[in-house]
């Protein structure tokens, strides 16, 4: 085809809306250590994780910016820190910290037993306001499932020609809604299973951070119906290792059982790992619940908030499957909320217990406290399954 022949049109439909492209291809940066550059009211920052933040590269950043370096950290970790009363961003000044402490203060090096170095670090320099930058930088290290800490600097316009991808602030503060419902069906295929033999995978793109995202259909769900259905986060520990520090195993095989007996149901296994704070933030957790804090403290004594998952695009392959009416099977009062919100119409909820055991007793309390789930710890006994989980 003629270059003449390539409209507007032809490279809107191979490249898409400019400014998820923009987001996506800054979450890439991110995500492998690359700086980009943020524009924020008419301003240019560098911006890059605290995660790679050795000293030849904090030495590099601060030749590339014409002002002060900052360390900028969510109001979560600042109340980690011992400061409870910030209730925005705040940064400090990388120039009065060095590398060990941007690592310490961002998380990265938790010391050992008893949380030393989580809470009651020292911060080591004065707070001060973040660059403007400062919020949309934090919220692409989230989006890169990296630790919520950055580095963030104005631009020196001797650096304008570095080879850094330029970011408008505004596309990553709004990626996620932009991005929410846009799923599409790239496969699917019948797989049996130990015990639902009538079972289709159906593979999903698109959403939060482009993941592939899977529906299980079991059997033969009828959509004139409620179907039972169960939005079930991953949880490689749990759901593939049998780890007792949760229930997520035993809640994920209890699933496609009840699903099989009742004749069927739709399991969607969401790219969620960590409550979407990704593997590696959940073993930071993790080794800070090792420690002797809950799920929660240890989630927001690396900086993040209650809960990072959104169940909007959850919502959408439900829709394209043909299913609006459910019944859903969880404790979670929020993803109940979260499919109505999004227009299904959730008839009834099925409670979804797995085992209770020394190891997860505590993160099971947890949920019940911080984050409202319906658990009744004593029913647990009844309910939990009698092998592998
Ligand atoms: N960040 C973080 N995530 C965790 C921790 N422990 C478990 N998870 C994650 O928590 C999520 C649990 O997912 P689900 O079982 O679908 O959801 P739920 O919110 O417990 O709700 P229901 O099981 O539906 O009642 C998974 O993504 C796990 O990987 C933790 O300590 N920190
Ligand atoms: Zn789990």
């Amino acid at each position: 085809m003629s270059s003449s022949a390539t409209t507007a049109g032809t490279i809107a439909s191979l490249f898409g809306d400019a400014t998820l492209t923009e987001a996506e291809r800054a979450i890439a940066e991110m995500r492998a250590g690359r700086p980009v550059i943020l524009a924020e009211g008419g301003r240019l920052f560098l911006a890059a994780s605290a995660e790679f933040a050795d000293a030849e590269r904090l030495a590099a950043l601060d030749g590339l910016v014409g002002g002060a370096l900052q360390l900028v950290l969510t109001p979560a970790r600042l109340r980690a820190l011992g400061r409870p009363e910030e209730a925005r961003p705040m940064a400090l000044p990388v120039s009065q910290l060095g590398s060990a402490r941007v690592r310490a203060l961002s998380a990265q090096d938790l010391a050992g037993a008893k949380g030393e170095g989580a809470k009651g670090e020292t911060l080591g320099a004065e707070l001060v306001e973040a660059h403007a930058a400062g919020a949309a930088a934090l919220h692409l290290a989230t989006l890169a499932l990296m630790l919520p800490a950055v580095l963030v600097g104005p631009l020196a316009p001797a650096a304008l020609t570095l080879p850094a991808l330029t970011v408008r602030a505004e596309a990553i503060t709004r990626y996620g809604e932009d991005r929410a419902t846009r799923v599409e069906i790239v496969s699917r295929a019948p797989v049996p299973l130990l015990t639902a033999r009538n079972c289709e995978f159906v593979v999903f793109r698109g959403g939060e951070g482009m993941r592939e995202q899977v529906a299980v259909v079991v059997g033969t769900p009828d959509p004139a119906r409620p179907v039972l259905v169960r939005l079930h986060s991953a949880c490689l520990t749990g759901d593939l290792f049998g780890s007792l520090r949760c229930d997520c195993g035993d809640q994920l095989r209890t699933t496609v059982a009840t699903m099989a007996q009742a004749g069927g149901g739709v399991l969607l296994y969401l790219d969620q790992e960590g409550r979407g704070n990704g593997i590696a933030n959940k073993m930071r957790a993790y080794r800070l619940q090792s420690d002797g804090l809950d799920t929660y403290e240890a989630d927001e004594t690396l900086g993040f908030g209650l809960d990072a998952r959104r169940f909007d695009f959850a919502a959408a392959m439900l829709r394209q499957l043909g299913f609006e009416h459910v019944v859903l099977m969880t404790n979670n009062p929020e993803k109940i909320a979260a499919l109505s919100r999004a227009g299904l119409q959730v008839s009834g909820v099925e409670r979804l217990y797995g085992r209770r055991g020394a190891d997860n007793i505590r993160y099971l309390a947890a949920k019940r406290d911080r984050a409202g789930h319906f658990l009744d710890l004593e029913a647990l006994d009844h309910h939990a399954p009698a092998s592998c989980g």
